[in-house]
């Protein structure tokens, strides 16, 4: 049984009753215990859709959905109170910049106390007179792959590395024990040995704890290594989802083919001054967005049909939306 499941999510904002379409009809099925990657470039949509998941929005916006349901309460029906009660009991967020995130006046110990639900308390009620926070804390530390509990605890932000800073946050939102991760970047501007211990832990708490996570990045190569399927997002539309070592060995559409070869090979050798390979111009603004296909006036195999917006198609395990895929025998 899906997890989340989300049909048709358009996210407007509304600014001089002019609304601005940032997210269009995107759907995202995310079943218990798997990793699903959400990918695409600056600007196409990512953390918006995550922050409508999570309920984090402005009086601007104007979110609309056929149907949201997580596990078998239907979001739509709850009114905002009840969805917030929901949302903040089972689904947690990490964002980029942990060291932002965190309170720089507390310490580590007293901030992971403060994420600890009294809900979660299981156990007879006399132990409720023991600090059961300071055990959990502790508990979930060691989970996180923090040894070190004592001197972690009592350390403030500015003392911690990014990666601790990192594995702190994580350590709070799992404070809650979430059914649903949502890990926008989490390792962006990481070096690359930070980021490897990042994405093994997530990959480690979906194994032993079963915990689903959207795993939320730009870099199609480093999701695809973790994440059973990848969901693929351009200027706020779905260009194509399906397993991830699918994806990878053949994608359809012509905007995933162009997220693999932005990344260089660097085990191959790069001749002196070659050009990186990359599409033709930029992201459109969304105030100029193109007629049809979105990809249309920067995709390589782009023709005239493609005026007209292609429908998702493709099987129930590989879908994509291209009026002329890749890799597709006739
Ligand atoms: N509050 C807002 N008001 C107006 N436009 C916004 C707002 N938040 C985001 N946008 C716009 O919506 C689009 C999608 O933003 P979003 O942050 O979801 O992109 P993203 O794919 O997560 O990129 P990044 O990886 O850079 O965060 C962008 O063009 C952005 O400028």
């Amino acid at each position: 049984m899906p997890l989340l499941d989300i049909r048709n999510l358009t996210i407007e904002f509304v600014n001089d009753n002019k609304p601005i379409k940032a997210v269009d009809r995107v759907n995202l099925l995310l079943n218990e215990g798997e990793i699903l990657g959400l990918v695409g470039e600056s600007g196409s949509g990512k953390s918006l859709v995550a922050k409508a998941i999570c309920g984090v929005t402005s009086d601007n916006w104007r979110i609309t959905a056929d149907r949201m349901r997580f596990g078998d309460i239907d979001l739509l029906r709850l009114s905002p109170r009840e969805r917030r009660k929901i949302i903040g009991r089972h689904i947690s967020m990490i964002f980029q910049e942990p060291q932002a995130c965190l309170d720089p006046s507390a310490s580590i110990g007293r901030q992971l106390k403060q994420a600890i639900p009294s809900e979660t308390f299981k156990g007879p009620w006399y132990k409720r007179l023991f600090p059961w926070r300071k055990e959990r804390v502790i508990d979930i530390l060691h989970r996180v792959g923090i040894r070190d509990h004592r001197d972690i605890m009592r350390s403030y932000p500015y003392a911690l590395t990014e990666g601790e800073c990192q594995k702190v946050m994580i350590a709070i939102a799992l404070a809650s024990q979430p059914k649903l991760l949502i890990a926008d970047e989490p390792t962006n501007a990481m070096e690359s040995t930070t980021q490897d211990q990042i994405f093994r832990l997530l990959r480690r708490l979906n194994q032993n704890n079963n915990t689903t996570i959207l795993l939320i990045s730009h870099d199609l190569r480093t999701v695809s290594q973790w994440s059973n399927r990848i969901q693929v997002l351009y200027c706020g539309q779905t260009v194509e989802t399906a397993a991830s070592k699918e994806l990878i060995a053949t994608p359809h559409h012509p905007y995933t083919q162009a997220l693999m070869r932005a990344m260089p090979d660097f085990g191959q050798p790069l001749p002196h001054k070659s050009r990186l390979n990359t599409l033709n111009g930029s992201i459109p603004s969304l105030e100029h967005l193109p007629l049809g296909c979105r990809l249309g006036p920067r995709c390589p195999y782009g023709q005239r049909e493609c005026i007209v917006r292609p429908p998702l198609t493709g099987t129930k395990h590989h879908q994509y939306a291209c009026h002329f895929p890749l890799n597709i025998e006739s």
